[in-house]
């Protein structure tokens, strides 16, 4: 990095700078109520920033969150906000917000591990991120499909409001859910509303947020987010149905909520960005084919203290096995690491034995919410596997990660 640059932590002050640079980068001015919920969950004490006398050249921010890993629920830094100005780029300052931002998390010691989503692949795997969880996104031709499921007896029952009016419910049953769903990451008052905040301009054309919450006879179970783009075609009507979140506490609200948003009047298409690998609507459907379904990738997992991380986490099965890994960017964690645990708990710590696997802290936050195989890993000759002591089996879990939201 250039000598005339400076890191150092952020400000309140900073924050219209900061703005300024992320409008720059990712080429989309941030304004009004939009930047208002930016600005409510922004820690200034957390962003770091590239300073260049006295202009903001380049900044990281992180979030302080918690995340759903396998069979727990652990501090994780949600990083974001990532950039640096074109006059900037290809000198180093990225790598040096990077390396900064993961020495001060490991040295607070509260977080053992660190997340975000990417705006391009290519950049994290060199800063020990690897690809944890992926995503489906739907494209449903709404008529083309039935639900194989009947109606359940009794049918509970869906209330339409506006989402601030339905959040005391929508958070309860988010809290419910969360907890059980790997790669879920809690909110608070202040996420609720920049999960809810719905400028006009940010719409692309389509109506406002809706919501629908589904009562159980105990209350509520689940709820969706929505809303439609007009739209009409030489056939007749054709809007598309924009789905932003379904979540529900059990199959049946499921169920109902899916019939409720392929269902609705004058609409031929219904998008949803966020699905799970496994996302039950794919076998809830006579001809899944026409859900349209392409895969990305979602959430990346950085392990900054691996021991913690991986002793916090549960594991499918018994498992019993020595792991050597490599990070250069954080040392502590390099070396050989004798896991053992199960289904019940876990214990990480370090150990002279041989190793029964080799593999980059890169790999290890890949394989570590569960959706990313060792043993794939292994055949793309990233993870080196020594003995048949594999410990792919216990790292998997019963639902593939997913991830709900970009923060
Ligand atoms: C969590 C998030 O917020 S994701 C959003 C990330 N931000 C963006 O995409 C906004 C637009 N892009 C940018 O602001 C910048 O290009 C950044 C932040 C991605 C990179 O910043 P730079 O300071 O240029 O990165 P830096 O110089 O440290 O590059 C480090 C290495 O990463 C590589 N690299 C950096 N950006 C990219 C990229 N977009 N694609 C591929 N490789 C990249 C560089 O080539 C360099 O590799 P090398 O060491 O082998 O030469």
């Amino acid at each position: 990095m250039d000598d005339g640059i400076r890191l150092r932590p952020g400000t309140q002050e900073d924050f219209p700078a900061i703005c300024d640079l992320l409008g720059v980068v990712f080429h989309e001015e941030l304004t009004g109520e939009a930047k208002a919920a930016e600005h409510d969950v922004f820690e200034p004490g957390r962003a770091l920033i590239a300073d260049d006398a006295g202009q903001v050249a380049g900044q990281a921010a992180a979030y302080s969150r918690e995340l759903t890993v396998p069979g727990a629920v652990l501090p994780a830094a949600h990083i974001s906000l990532v950039g640096v100005r074109p006059t900037h780029r290809r000198r180093g300052l990225l790598t040096a917000l990077m390396r900064r931002q993961l020495q001060d998390i490991a040295a607070a010691g509260r977080e053992p591990l660190a997340v975000l989503w990417a705006s391009e692949t290519a950049i994290y795997p060199r800063f020990g991120y690897g690809a944890a969880a992926s995503r489906l996104r739907f494209s449903i031709m709404n008529r083309e499909v039935r639900l194989t499921a009947p109606p359940p007896e009794p049918a509970g029952r869906l209330r339409m409001d506006e989402p601030a009016a339905l959040l005391s419910e929508i958070s309860k049953v988010y809290d419910q859910v969360r907890t059980g769903r790997v790669g879920w990451s809690d909110r608070d008052d202040r996420w609720w509303r920049f999960v809810l905040t719905d400028p006009k301009d940010g719409r692309g054309g389509a109506t406002r947020r809706y919501a629908a919450v589904h009562d159980g006879p105990g209350g509520p179970t689940g709820y969706a987010l929505w809303r439609v783009k007009d739209g009409w075609s030489s056939h007749g009507p054709d809007a598309v149905v924009e789905v932003t979140e379904v979540v529900a506490a059990d199959p049946e609200t499921y169920q109902a909520l899916w019939r409720l948003l392929l269902g609705i009047d004058l609409t031929r298409t219904v998008k949803f960005s966020f699905g799970a690998v496994d996302e039950p609507l794919l076998y809830l459907v006579d001809e899944p084919r026409r859900l349209g379904a392409t895969l990305g990738d979602a959430l990346w997992v950085r392990l900054v203290d691996v021991p913690a991380a991986l002793a916090g986490r549960r594991y499918r099965a018994p498992v019993d096995v020595v792991l050597e890994v490599e990070d250069p960017i954080l040392p502590a964690n390099t070396g050989r690491w004798r896991l053992t645990g199960g289904p019940d708990g876990a214990a990480c710590v370090r150990t002279g034995d041989p190793a029964d696997l080799t593999a980059t802290v890169t790999d290890l936050g890949a394989a570590y919410l569960g959706g990313t195989s060792l043993t794939a890993l292994a055949g793309a000759g990233r993870v080196r596997l020594l003995t048949g002591n594999d410990p792919s089996l216990a790292f998997g879990w019963h639902r593939a990660p997913s991830a709900i939201e970009v923060f």
